[in-house]
């Protein structure tokens, strides 16, 4: 190919493939779902093998006759004049709704070459196609491939050469005569600047009344009088109207070419027919869906991911781990015996000093972590007379909360032994790999870095992105899972269950597949609702359908879980988080839907189930590597910036009158981060969260770093924590976030309203980019954070009740709770649904292949 730029677009219906063979020929990564509608808008990329051609990969279409958004993206594109050739891919296992669309692309007159996708499954099925008699109905080259296994790539791309360099070409379909006559009429008044082979499409164009067209071609008003007669004239004859006429021409061409060069296979009832006979039941659809769901986030949530994940936090970013068990077993025990000694040993210095024996060269000792000084001093108080006929016991709790409680002697020949123990040293148990924090910090240390540059290396970044990062596990096991979900091609038949649900209130199935994107990411989530044509459905699936819980969401779902039900017990709540928010979703659609704004009859749903198929270990991979880097790289850039901000708030504050480094300026207060700035701030914002029971500020501080990333909940609960220390003395980051709500229905509260609110700065920017409004965008903020408030303060309110607490929100509680039933169970107003008939779905099964 000489050094010119080539321009080459992927045309094609929705899921026959594009962005497959979009991705396999340049090298990209874009988003392939076994459903359709999964491109909206176009991409570009150039070709791996030679970086002269741009392909451009559109979203798929039906048709050329655009409806909805995406399909007005790929109509411009193909009639901008930008590219030189198209690829137009066609499903063959589905050729006749896939014709369709290829012989309007044919007639637009562009060098076309028609690549006849999935060979592989073709062949499976046992059909025949004719490629050579397709190739001479359609007068373009015809080719077979398979995107997925990559053949009949070379051969297409011969062919795409082949046909830019040739002379361009009229097509070759034929219409019934007596449409010719009139689409040569027709033609024969179109300007001469129209050049040939565009010719038959503008005439085409005109006589469907495409308004478009009509004003690119900047007709007289004499010629325009003059076609609508024409036209007028031809519908009268036909008796139909002329966009009817021509689709009624183009299926007729389609039957006719059908009959040529397609041999069928003797049918039988699919694998995929009849697996779709279970999953998309009427009564079992649902329960099935439901099921799946609830092991998809059990299995990510707590099994396997859970303990990797309390791996990652409590061993990488924590103390550190033995390589081998029984080096654990010993070091344990050894711990145990030197805190049974520690505690001893403080027993008889608080007796001694009871007895006014002077203990502070053993305090100072203490304070400086000087152990042999320690131990010199507890012999020396010993010796006094005063301390030595101390005789009395202690009680000591084990590590482990469900142990016994030890008794201890305590007396000066006690705690002389005690004084002996040595702290035992992890690395003298066999191999041991320490935590990353105390790694950084003997790193700093030797660097010379204050306590201030360790404390925002430690407890700020580490802790806060360690956090983050140590969910990957769960996130990972996700989405391996939902991405085999939706590859195989089960999401698509939820979308058609879901559609009979929805369709009760007055949705469409439609709205289903954002929710589907959003349960990896809420941004390509909102994105999707373009191919909702009803504004009002769109903006209403715009501000739902971030309710359902996104892959940053999963860490707070799994934290609240430990915090509720602690180790391994009812773990199988972390499921029911899930179906909060597709029940906070169908909630909001029945409220919404009987409101003036929001009423309308659903739009008819229409969609081609796709055969199922094993999903290639390939596009499996990079889906899952994509989802899960994204989150990395989110732990190391807006995660990395938002824990820095949060330490330096809480590290920094007003104690006694001074502002400073707290550590320093309130030595020895325990609690003195309640002095910082974020206390300060979070504080007197608490009110808002006071009858959900998490008024605390660290719990707010939480709920509004939320809003920046859902990551940094978790960020900033650990970040926290590990500042006032209270993960040091608790092993799990868990139970130490629990013990930071007063009861378990303001931990449940917390959750819901964080899941529910308005989600992160990315996911709003593209709400309000979707809205093209500020007011609406101001509305679905507004009312995802009002219905998650109400939601908490339910769950708060109620948890309370059943405990027999009653207060002014009880009353609120139940009033909001009462208006909500109302409003879900009310009929439909009269009118909310138009005057005409009710529309059904469709449900259409592409010819499937085992
Ligand atoms: N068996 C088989 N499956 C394929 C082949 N090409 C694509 N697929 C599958 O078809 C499904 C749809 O592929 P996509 O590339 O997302 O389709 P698309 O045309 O970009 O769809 P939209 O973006 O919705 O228009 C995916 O599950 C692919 O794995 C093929 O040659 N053989
Ligand atoms: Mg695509």
């Amino acid at each position: 190919m000489a050094a010119t730029q080539l321009h080459i677009a992927l045309a094609g219906n929705p899921n026959c493939g594009k962005t497959t063979l979009f991705n396999l020929i340049t090298g990209q990564n874009g988003y392939v779902g076994n459903w359709p509608g999964v491109t909206v808008e176009k991409k570009e990329a150039k070709l791996s093998s030679d970086k002269n051609v741009t392909i451009t990969d559109l979203p798929g279409i039906y048709s050329l006759s655009p409806y909805s958004p995406e399909e007005r993206v790929s109509r411009d594109y193909l009639m901008s004049g930008e590219p030189d050739a198209v690829i137009q891919l066609l499903d063959a296992t589905n050729l006749e709704r896939n014709l369709y669309l290829a012989l309007q692309v044919i007639e637009t007159g562009l060098p076309v070459v028609v690549a006849l996708n999935m060979a592989d499954l073709v062949e499976r099925s046992g059909d025949k196609i004719d490629t050579a008699a397709l190739s001479r109905s359609l007068g373009c080259p015809v080719v077979m491939i398979s995107a997925l296994k990559n053949t009949g790539i070379d051969e297409l791309f011969s062919q795409v050469r082949s046909v830019v360099s040739a002379q361009a070409k009229k097509p070759a379909h034929h219409f019934d005569s007596a449409i010719e006559d009139v689409l040569d009429q027709l033609e024969a008044l179109l300007p001469s600047s129209v050049p040939v082979e565009k010719r038959r499409y503008y005439a085409v164009k005109l006589f469907e009344r495409d308004e478009q067209a009509q004003r690119l071609l900047q007709l007289d008003s004499k010629t325009i009088e003059n076609i609508e007669e024409i036209v007028a004239a031809c519908e009268r004859d036909c008796e139909d109207d002329a966009e009817s006429i021509i689709t009624g021409e183009r299926y007729a061409v389609i039957a006719h070419i059908i009959d040529e060069c397609l041999r069928r296979a003797p049918s039988q009832m699919s694998t995929s027919e009849k697996i779709d006979r279970v999953v998309t039941n009427r009564i079992l659809g649902l329960p099935i869906f439901a099921a799946i769901m609830f092991a998809v986030y059990f299995l990510a949530i707590s099994t396997f991911g859970t303990s990797a994940t309390d791996f990652t936090n409590d061993q990488i970013f924590d103390a550190g781990w033995f390589v081998l068990g029984q080096g654990r077993e010993a070091y344990d025990e050894a711990a145990e015996n030197y805190g049974e000694a520690q505690a001893q040993i403080d027993a008889f210095i608080e007796a001694a000093d009871e007895r006014g024996v002077d203990t502070a060269a053993f305090t100072e000792a203490k304070d400086a972590e000087d152990a042999d000084a320690a131990a010199a001093a507890v012999k020396t108080i010993a010796a006094d007379p005063q301390a030595a006929s101390i005789n009395t016991t202690t009680e000591y709790q084990p590590e482990d909360e469900d142990a016994e409680p030890v008794e201890l002697a305590v007396s000066a020949k006690a705690a002389v032994g005690a004084a002996a123990v040595e702290e035992p040293d992890p690395s003298d148990f066999g191999p041991f790999v320490p935590g990353i924090p105390s790694i950084v910090e003997g790193w700093l240390k030797s660097a010379g870095a204050s306590d201030l540059v360790i404390g925002l290396v430690n407890d700020g970044a580490v802790a806060g992105v360690g956090a983050v990062l140590g969910f990957i596990p769960q996130m990972f096991v996700l989405f391996v899972l939902l991405t085999f979900l939706e590859d195989c091609g089960y999401m698509a038949r939820v979308a058609f269950v879901m559609d009979r649900v929805f369709r009760r209130f007055g949705l469409s199935g439609k709205s289903f597949i954002p929710m589907l994107v959003s349960t990896g990411c809420g941004v390509p989530g909102v994105l999707s609702t373009k191919t909702i044509e009803n504004e009002r459905d769109r903006r209403m699936t715009v501000m739902t359908t971030t309710f359902i819980p996104c892959g940053a969401k999963l860490p707070i779902i799994a934290l609240l879980m430990g915090a509720l039900v602690g180790d391994n017990k009812a773990n199988w709540i972390a499921p029911l988080f899930y179906f909060l928010g597709v029940i906070a979703v169908i909630g909001s659609g029945i409220m919404l839907k009987k409101t003036k704004i929001f009423a309308g009859r659903p739009t008819p749903f229409v969609m081609e189930l796709p055969s199922y198929h094993m999903p290639s270990p390939r596009s499996w991979v990079l889906h899952v590597w994509e989802r899960v880097s994204a989150y990395i790289k989110k732990a190391f850039t807006i995660i990395f910036a938002s824990t820095i901000v949060v330490w330096f708030l809480s590290n920094f504050g007003v104690y006694e009158g001074a502002f400073g480094f707290l550590p320093d300026l309130a030595e020895g207060v325990d609690e003195f981060t309640d002095f910082s700035i974020l206390a300060m701030l979070s504080g007197a914002l608490g009110w808002i969260f006071a009858p959900l029971g998490f008024e605390s500020w660290q719990a707010t501080a939480m709920s509004i770093t939320g809003l920046v990333a859902k990551e940094n909940v978790i960020a900033t609960a650990a970040s926290i924590l590990h500042i006032s220390g209270a993960t040091e003395h608790d092993a799990s980051l868990w139970t130490a976030f629990g013990q930071m709500f007063p009861s378990v229905g303001a931990v449940a509260a917390f959750g819901a309203f964080n899941l529910l609110c308005a989600p992160c700065f990315a996911a709003m920017g593209t709400i309000r980019a979707q809205m093209n409004s500020a007011k609406w965008t101001a509305i679905a903020l507004g009312y995802e954070c009002a219905f998650a408030w109400v939601i908490g303060l339910m769950i708060n309110q109620f948890y309370l009740a059943a405990n027999g607490v009653f207060s002014f929100w009880t009353v609120v509680a139940v009033i909001f709770a009462a208006l909500i039933l109302f409003q879900l169970f009310r009929p439909m107003p009269k009118g909310a649904w138009g005057e005409d008939e009710e529309e059904h779905s469709h449900l259409s099964v592409g010819k499937s292949a085992a």
